[in-house]
This record gives structure tokens, sequence and C-alpha cells, in this order.
């Protein structure tokens, strides 16, 4: 296998991960963390792969911090972050793209819950860009035995899978914490999928990537697991504990929190509807229970399935 050098930049869950995935495949991997004693210069340094892994409220800065050190024009830039920049409502791609306009620009995303990768449980992940050499780099440096790499042209959509599906696991762990059944569960994720296809539409996000890996398939794995950070908010604000305790306990970042207050803003202004969203906000605000906000969505006014 080509031997490529890969800088990882965070050392959080998923960054530790992907480092793993990456040095088992042969790769020189070198990981960023602000923690560590190592500069940031001298982590990029000969880099061909520049991965983020830093949650959606580190990436503005770093990526700032990385402008000034003019890395070399070949470098691919990786992002697996799932979240949105409340004040711009760029994704992360839009962040990495807008500092490094003549880079090319990677989004990975799939249905990826770190625990089971760091099981060597088998799992498949999606690398996206408009570029597709550079995407078939980060899939060869990625692919394994246990982690099938598949390309895709749709950046946004691949991105925008992971990223809108955190909310929709909020709403999963309320519903599993309220033990409302499978034929709820279902409906939930059916009429979530809608609402992420209807957002990802607005940022021109193609409606067949939703229906893919990082889209159903990230939806599902979230929706169904304990292990998600987003699903483990909803279930236990369902028991009765305030976000502030939640948080205050949680191993690492539930990026659906932020990620829904950005939507809940973009929906208002440009009037898209999406319901299951606007309910989670409520919860999440303290303005409704979780019953009240089921009661919400089961007595919305009565509708075809589409329109
Ligand atoms: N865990 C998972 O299963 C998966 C996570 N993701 C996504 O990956 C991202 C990271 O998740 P995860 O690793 O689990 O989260 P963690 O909370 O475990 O790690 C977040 C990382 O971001 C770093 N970070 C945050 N802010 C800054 C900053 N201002 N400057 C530098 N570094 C910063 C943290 O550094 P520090 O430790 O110093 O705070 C840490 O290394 C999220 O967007 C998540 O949605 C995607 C797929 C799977
Ligand atoms: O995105 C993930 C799995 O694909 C991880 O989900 P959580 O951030 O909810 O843990």
């Amino acid at each position: 296998m080509q031997e490529t050098t890969i800088s990882i930049l965070g050392a959080g869950a998923w960054g530790a991960s992907l480092a793993n995935l990456a040095i088992a495949n042969g790769n020189r991997v070198r990981v960023w963390s602000r923690r560590g004693s190592e500069t940031l210069s001298a982590v990029l340094q000969g880099a061909d792969i520049v991965l983020s892994a830093i949650s959606m409220k580190g990436v503005r800065e770093v990526a700032s911090q990385i402008q000034s050190l003019t890395p070399s024009p070949e470098t691919i830039f990786v992002t697996a972050t799932k979240g949105l920049e409340p004040e711009t409502i760029y994704t992360p791609s839009q962040i990495w793209q807008s500092c490094f306009p003549h880079h090319p620009v990677v989004v990975l995303s799939g249905p990826n819950l770190s625990k089971e990768i760091d099981q060597s449980l088998p799992a498949a992940t999606v690398v996206a860009s408009r570029v597709a050499t550079a995407a078939a780099t980060v899939q060869l440096a990625f692919s394994s035995s246990r982690f099938r790499v598949y390309t895709n042209p749709d950046p946004v959509g691949v991105e925008l899978g992971g990223t809108l599906k955190n909310v929709i696991a909020i709403a999963s762990g309320v519903c599993d914490g309220l033990h409302l059944g499978t034929n709820a569960k279902a409906a939930l994720v059916t009429r979530g999928l809608t609402e992420m296809v209807r957002i990802g539409n607005c940022w021109g996000a193609k409606t067949e990537t939703f229906y893919g890996l990082s889209g159903l398939g990230d939806l599902l794995a979230t929706c169904n697991s304990p292990l998600s950070r987003n699903y483990q908010v909803g279930y236990q604000l369902a028991g009765g504990e305030t976000l502030a305790q939640i948080l205050a306990k949680l191993p690492g970042t539930a990026e659906g929190v932020n990620t829904c207050q950005v939507l809940v803003q973009l929906a208002r202004q440009q009037n898209i509807v999406i319901p299951i969203t606007e309910q989670v906000y409520r919860l999440l605000q303290g303005e409704v229970t979780p019953q009240q906000a089921l009661d919400e969505l089961m007595l919305r006014d009565i509708k075809p399935e589409y329109n």
C-alpha cells in the first residue's frame, strides 16, 4: 500500500479512532492536539493529508491558524466534523474551503460510532469531494478489511447527512427514554429523514445523498445506539434531567445541541417546515416537556405524506 503522510487535528474520540485506522494501514501519522507538546507547524510538516476531527466550536480558529502557516498547495484537507457554524451557517467543509480556496477539501462522514471502530468492528464510510482524485487518495489511505470507504461527488450532502441526523438522534433518545415503541421510532426516523432532505436541499445537496451511508446510514446508527452522545442527551432529557446536568457529565461532544439552534434560525428565516427539529429545540430550551413535544408532533394538522 502507498505510504501517505497524514496529520490529524484533534485528539478526541474520533481523531484518535481515525489515527489508529490510518496507522494500521501503514501511513505516517501525526496527531495534533491543543493540549499536546508539538506545535501545529511541526505536525503539519510534509503532510499529504490534513484531517480535522475537531469539534465544531474549534474549526474556524484552527483553520485560521493553519492559513498563516501556508501549507503546500498539494495538501488535501479532510473534515470529519459534524456541525454548523452559528454565525455564518457554514458547514465545516465550507469553512475549510473558504480558508483554502485552492486546496482540495474532502468530507469524511458515515455511520461511524468511534467506540465500535476502536473495537475493530467492521464499518463503512464516505469520502466526498468535488476533486475526485483527492477523494480517491483519502479512500486509499483509510480503506481496509474493517473500514470500507466509498467515494461520493456531493461533499455538502455527505456532510449534512452526518450533521442533521444528530438532531434526530436527540429526538430518538427521547423516544426510547419515553418507551414509545418501535412504531413510533420508525415514524420519527422516517419523518426525520424527510426534514434532513428538506434542509439539505437549501444548501444544494442532492436528495439521493441522504438515502446513502452518510444520511440514512448514519441516521440509523445514531438513532439506535446508546453509544451516540446525541442519543444519550435525548434519553436523559426524557428521564427528567436538565440539559445543563446532562452536558456536565457527557463524555465528549453532542453537536446536535448547537446544530438544532442553527437549523431553527435558518428554518424561521427561510420558511422551511421542520417540526421535529422545532420540538427538539423547544425541549432543549426548556420550553416544553418531552411529553408535550410528542403531543405537539402527533396533533399537527393532518396532511398528505408528500408535499
Ligand atoms: N465520536 C464519534 O463517534 C464521532 C464523532 N464525529 C464528529 O467528530 C467531531 C469530534 O468528535 P469527538 O472526537 O467525538 O469529540 P471530542 O469532544 O472527543 O473531541 C473534540 C476534539 O476537538 C478539539 N477542540 C475543540 N475545540 C478546539 C479548539 N478551539 N482548538 C483546538 N482543538 C479543539 C478537542 O480538543 P481538547 O481535547 O483540547 O478540548 C478535542 O480534541 C464532532 O464534530 C463529532 O460530531 C464524527 C463521527 C464519529
Ligand atoms: O456521528 C456519530 C456516529 O456516526 C457519532 O454520534 P454522536 O456524536 O452522537 O456520538
